[in-house]
């Protein structure tokens, strides 16, 4: 296999990626993450995941690159990663006493084959309801500044969450069982759910 890179920033995803016993390299992509007009998270995450991936493996050509992106979305409203603390408490206010989604879009990249993939895992998390003094002690320990939707369920938000449907990697940035898919996919295997990178010029046997 060709050298794998991270194009991502998240402790959370190196570490992810670390247990799966890779070796790779991180190169973070940085990247303008607003959302279009009326896109939807799951196209966003997916978005994202393929221009995180691509915009490294142009500066980095000879390797496989991997890309991820998460949102939280409440209904039609996406939730990113908070501009200040008053926009976290805004969010948390949002998101307190609701069912809400979590997506994940991930996307590998080689550019010496000019093939990429994309895939998006989608999890559903229930809050209790929030008092303002939770949210408030919550933001001014400065964990939710770097986190879609302003709470880490692997943190000080895992004490609020009364269920949670899918895969707990999903939440937290990178679910290891569509990353190792996409990555037997790449190497000619079949793997589940995923489909072409949009930057993928023709060749492989994506759906
Ligand atoms: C909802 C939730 C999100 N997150 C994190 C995962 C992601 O790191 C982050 C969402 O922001 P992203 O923009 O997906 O990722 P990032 O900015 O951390 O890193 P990069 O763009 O360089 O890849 O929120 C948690 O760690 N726990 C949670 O419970």
């Amino acid at each position: 296999m060709n050298s794998l890179i991270l194009a991502s920033s998240s402790p959370r995803r190196h570490h992810l990626l670390s247990q799966m016993g890779l070796s790779f390299e991180v190169v973070p992509a940085d990247l303008d993450e607003t959302a279009r007009p009326h896109e939807r998270p799951e196209s966003l995450v997916r978005r994202l995941a393929a221009s995180k991936a691509l915009a490294v493996g142009e500066k980095r050509p000879e390797a496989l690159v991997l890309g991820a992106d998460t949102v939280v979305a409440l209904g039609a409203q996406i939730l990113g990663k908070p501009r200040d603390a008053s926009d976290a408490e805004r969010m948390l206010q949002m998101l307190s006493g609701t069912r809400h989604e979590i997506c994940t879009g991930v996307s590998v990249w080689s550019g010496v084959r000019g093939l990429g993939y994309v895939a998006v895992s989608v999890a559903h998390v229930t809050f209790r309801p929030l008092s303002p003094v939770e949210i408030q002690t919550y933001v001014a320990t400065g964990e939710p500044m770097d986190k879609a939707g302003a709470y880490a369920i692997q943190g000080g938000a895992g004490r609020w969450v009364e269920s949670y449907e899918g895969n707990l990697e999903t939440v937290i940035g990178l679910p290891r069982d569509v990353v190792e898919r996409l990555l037997k996919r790449m190497a000619g295997e079949k793997a589940w759910g995923s489909e072409k990178h949009p930057g993928t010029k023709g060749r492989g046997s994506g759906s």
